[in-house]
């Protein structure tokens, strides 16, 4: 005879990003949990209200949750942690409306809406006391200078890019299509400064003066920095093609509201409109930007092929040597694996930038 699945006990508490569920077994093994369509499947064994047997239970969430699930077992009970695909509050868990039998709010981690943000405030609250800490730590006057620098930076490279981007927009106006022709000639050593300059970003990153990953901003600068020195300042024949137009274009584009950008931050100011354009542009220009290098390293191919340049010699026995264009084909690979690192990284910053914003405004 088929015997009915046992249920155990579920307790549950949500916050505005996660879902957590206590599931009452002791000694819980072979933990099954995974969730699908929204739909949490959970099978185990443990000692549970019945004693020692197989436990399991389902639920349809009111809303869609990601489909990662994380769970620990302690001694007592099964710890599940969700994370909704949605921030937001839900007014119950389940889809349907009755509450399942099995399931009660957890009381030790229940909160109710405003709690909850009570408690996401008091997080930020201490973050920010952490940070004055710090400062207090390094002294006001290392924090000033460091705070001078990085404007006197900023706004170097923002004058430095806002150069590019009006003199190439100017040209294209007066010149039309024939100053496509010409960009590398009128543009590259200003390019040259501000890409050599962007250096500084990666000792930021790594040595922690601003808050931001060493690998993204390591993959920018190294990967602008082959195009320009390697693609188009070393080979002749590509310095009167289009492409490098569109690959300036693409590159001052965002740079005239990053470096702004940044430089109010330096005074812990922001001006909504230009935070937006920080955080929203790069959506279209990053993809379009690593296009228009593709397609300059793929017509520089050729190039390397026929002129030999940078070419690896083998020795004398073998009698060849290895074009520059294997190692060009190895990074164009490696271009959509940055592209997809950097995008990754951008869209977390956004997110985590208009998060804040939309908690500080619901205080
Ligand atoms: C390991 C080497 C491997 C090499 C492999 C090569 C692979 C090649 C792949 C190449 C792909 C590159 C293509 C690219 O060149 C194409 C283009 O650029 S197209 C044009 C569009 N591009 C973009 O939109 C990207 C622009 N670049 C960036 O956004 C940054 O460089 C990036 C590192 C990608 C992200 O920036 P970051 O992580 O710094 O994000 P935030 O702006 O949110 O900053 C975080 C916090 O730090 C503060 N910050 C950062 N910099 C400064 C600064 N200079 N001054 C003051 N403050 C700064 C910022 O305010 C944030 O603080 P808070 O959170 O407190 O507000």
């Amino acid at each position: 005879m088929e015997t009915m699945p046992l249920t155990p006990l579920v307790s549950w508490a949500q916050r505005h990003e996660e879902i957590y569920l206590r599931v009452e077994l002791t000694d819980a093994q072979n933990i099954d949990v995974h969730v699908h369509e929204q739909v949490l499947q959970f099978r185990a064994q443990g000692h549970g209200a019945k004693g020692q047997n197989e436990y399991e239970f389902s639920l349809e969430f009111l809303l869609p949750v990601k489909s990662e699930v994380s769970h620990r077992s302690t001694q007592r009970h099964v710890n599940i942690t969700l994370q909704k695909e949605q921030r937001g509050w839900w007014e119950r868990l389940t889809r349907q409306e009755r509450k399942p039998v099995f399931l009660a709010p957890d009381f030790d981690r229940w909160l109710d809406e405003s709690d909850a943000e009570m408690e996401i405030r008091e997080k930020e609250e201490k973050k920010n006391k952490l940070k004055s800490q710090r400062h207090e730590e390094k002294g006001e006057w290392f924090v000033s200078l460091t705070t001078g620098m990085l404007f006197v930076y900023n706004l170097v490279q923002f004058l430095g890019f806002s150069w590019i981007f009006v003199n190439m927009t100017v040209r294209l106006f007066i010149f039309g299509r024939d100053s496509l022709y010409d960009t590398f000639h009128t543009i590259s050593e200003v390019m040259f400064f501000c890409q050599i300059l962007a250096a500084v970003e990666v000792l930021n990153a790594a040595f922690g003066v601003v808050r931001t990953g060493v690998i993204p901003t390591l993959i920018q600068v190294v990967g602008r920095n082959f195009i320009l020195f390697i693609i188009f300042g070393s080979v002749e024949e590509m310095h009167n093609q289009p492409v490098v137009f569109f690959v300036f274009y693409l590159w001052s584009a965002i740079e005239i509201f990053r470096y702004p950008f940044y430089m109010l931050g330096c005074f812990n100011t922001e001006w909504k409109t230009l935070t937006w354009l920080r955080y929203t542009i790069w959506i279209p220009l990053y993809p379009l930007g690593v296009v228009a290098e593709a397609v300059a390293v793929i017509q520089s191919i050729p190039i390397f092929d026929e002129t030999k340049l940078f070419s690896i010699p083998l020795p004398k026995a073998v009698g060849a040597s290895i074009s520059f264009s294997y190692v060009l084909h190895v990074y164009l690979v490696l271009m959509f694996l940055g592209l997809f690192i950097n995008f990754r990284h951008l869209h977390k910053q956004r997110k985590r930038r208009f998060r804040t914003k939309k908690r500080k405004l619901s205080i």
